[in-house]
């Protein structure tokens, strides 16, 4: 029998169709251990340059056992598992888990296949940051939400008619009441409508988002879909980063305890056999990195024809320039259902307009709510700048570690990845233990670095913007912006790493003249409007500028849609 999830393939190493860790890992078609041609056994080519031909349509087929003249399932050589290199068995067969492992490319380097460990049940509860002295202010930011016809907001969470298991994961998830967000974006998504969402940072946009996708996918009934390929979520989740992907996968797989509800996450980076392996086994809800998604669309191991939910979560950062390709080809592909046959739904804490504009096009008969200002940080965060040029940040940073207790988490915001090497040697040499997080580490290395910070091992972090968006780690006292990034949205989400769910937080940035001028009106807008104080050198620079800042628009933001006005609720 055919078997649709590879568990032959010879360049799988968990049988199910390849283990490399980039976005385009099994398009090489390497030889386990990286052992020469499929198709000749010869070293320094890949099958699919083979002059014997291969898997360009050759009829040779090298024995990926023993690199003979015959067919694999010919060979005299007994069957060796290619998990844990035992033989007798082959590695669909296989009792051992998966573990990261080291291989060697055909240049003769080598490269890591990474397989990340699962949280536990247990641990997924315990991920959550508490909700602090502030968290019923929440209900005084006011709401706006514009759109026909825009389903009520709920006042608790038994009013949502949720599946009882679903409110019962609440509860043990530690949460007694909505935040804003929740109230009112969950029965607009029960609703069935379309939804772009904007809440500050830390305000729990994921469950508002989360809760009503899962229950709606409970009360259809899930079959298990084991072994079924090409895998059909009901749900695609989009997220920016690879943190963020895992993140909400744990949310997703927290909120759905104890149901039959499979939530799988796909990012790059780590092992694409592993990641099969999961899917594999039953998908309903598929949160991923937008290349990862893609790839796998295109191994034919993902179709979105029973999509029902799209999500782009930080959907202004989904959409820009960067990412907007990615997401078109999964918006576009040939299997996603059109929208308005599909739900979109899009959360973040900064909207830009023209991102707005270009969202327009996913989403039909919208609601456009904002919690507050769009693009505003979050009032918990106490903000301070202080003027720094370049050689003077280091020391400005020990007086600011100096006056911290040790144990306190802080992270440290830097433009460069090199950079980010360079400060978290200097700090540990200087005896604080740091780890940094940027998009050259080894996925493995980012994860256990965040993992050191979450845990307090290492209570300094110094990340470039993979880590300004989404990430909830619990006791983040401080954010510190080394360099200030070069858009005042980008600061709005960097900073409210901390001060979430009503605790109170600290956020520090060196403004340096020679780089930041352009942000001053934007920071002197964003402090002023929550509250802060605005120190006199960067209101002169703010005036020096001039009109040079195009931010959002005060309370509410704007929906850019004509109709703004038509069916406006304000509470
Ligand atoms: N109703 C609630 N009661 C208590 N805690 C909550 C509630 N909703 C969410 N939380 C917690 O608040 C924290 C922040 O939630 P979440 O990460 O969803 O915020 P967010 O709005 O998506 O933030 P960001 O814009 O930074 O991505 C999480 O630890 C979450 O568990």
């Amino acid at each position: 029998m055919s078997d649709p999830w590879n568990t032959a393939a010879q360049d799988d190493p968990w049988g199910t169709g390849g283990g490399d860790s980039g976005p385009a890992e099994d398009a090489n078609n390497n030889r386990p251990g990286g052992k020469g041609c499929f198709t000749c056994g010869e070293e320094g080519h890949r099958k699919s340059d083979c002059p014997q031909g291969g898997a360009g349509g050759g009829d040779r087929k090298g024995c990926f056992k023993c690199g003979g003249d015959h067919m694999a399932k010919d060979c005299e050589q007994p069957d060796k598992c290619r998990r844990c290199g035992e033989e007798g068995h082959r590695v669909a067969e296989c009792s051992q888990e998966p573990q990261t492992r080291v291989v060697d490319n055909e240049d003769g380097t080598q490269r890591e296949i990474y397989v990340p460990k699962e949280r536990t049940e247990e641990q997924l509860f315990d991920t959550g940051i508490s909700s602090g002295i502030n968290f019923d202010k929440f209900d005084k930011i006011p709401v706006r939400s514009t759109g026909t016809d825009t389903p009520k907001p709920i006042n608790d969470f038994s009013e949502a008619n949720l599946r009882s298991l679903l409110l019962d994961n609440v509860t043990k998830s530690g949460y007694t009441r909505p935040t804003p967000v929740q109230k009112y974006s969950i029965p607009i998504i029960l609703g069935k409508r379309d939804l772009m969402s904007c809440a500050q940072t830390g305000s729990g946009k994921t469950a508002a988002f989360l809760l009503p996708i899962l229950h709606s996918i409970l009360e259809s009934g899930c079959e298990s879909n084991m072994g079924a390929c090409p895998q059909t979520p009901q749900a695609v989740i989009v997220a920016p980063t690879r943190e963020l992907a895992i993140q909400i996968k744990d949310e997703a797989r927290k909120f759905s305890q104890g149901s039959m509800l499979k939530c799988v996450v796909a990012y790059g980076g780590t092992s694409t056999g592993y990641q099969l392996g999961t899917l594999s086994r039953g998908c309903h809800v598929l949160i991923a990195t937008p290349g990862r998604l893609n790839d796998f669309v295109e191994k034919g191991k993902v179709s979105f024809e029973n999509v029902r939910f799209l999500v782009l979560d930080e959907a202004d950062r989904m959409l820009d320039m960067g990412f907007m390709p990615a997401v078109e080809k999964i918006v576009t592909s040939g299997s996603m259902p059109p929208k308005g046959e599909r739900q979109t739904l899009m959360f973040s804490a900064t909207f830009p307009g023209e991102i707005q504009a270009a969202a327009n096009d996913f989403l039909v008969n919208y609601v456009f709510l904002t919690v507050g200002i769009v693009g505003g940080a979050s009032s918990d965060v106490e903000q301070t700048v202080y003027e720094v040029e370049k050689f003077g940040k280091r020391d400005k940073l020990i007086d600011i570690l100096d006056d911290k207790s040790p144990t306190d988490r802080m992270l440290i915001f830097v433009e460069t990845k090199r950079n980010a090497d360079f400060l978290a040697t200097f700090l540990s040499g200087k005896g604080h233990p740091t780890t940094s997080i940027h998009g050259d580490r080894l996925q493995r290395e980012r994860e256990e670095a965040l993992q050191d910070f979450k845990t307090g091992n290492k209570p300094l972090l110094v990340a470039t913007a993979v880590a300004a968006r989404g990430l909830d780690i619990k006791g983040v006292a401080r954010v510190l912006n080394y360099d200030l990034p070069k858009s005042v949205d980008e600061y709005v989400h960097r900073i409210g790493r901390t001060g979430r769910v009503g605790n109170l937080g600290k956020a520090y940035s060196f403004f340096d003249p020679s780089q930041d001028s352009d942000l001053a009106p934007g920071l002197v807008k964003i402090l002023s409007e929550s509250d802060q104080v605005v120190p006199e050198f960067l209101s002169n620079f703010a005036a020096g500028a001039g009109a040079g800042f195009a931010g959002n628009d005060g309370f509410g933001g704007k929906d850019i849609r004509a109709n703004d006005t038509e069916d406006a609720d304000e509470w």
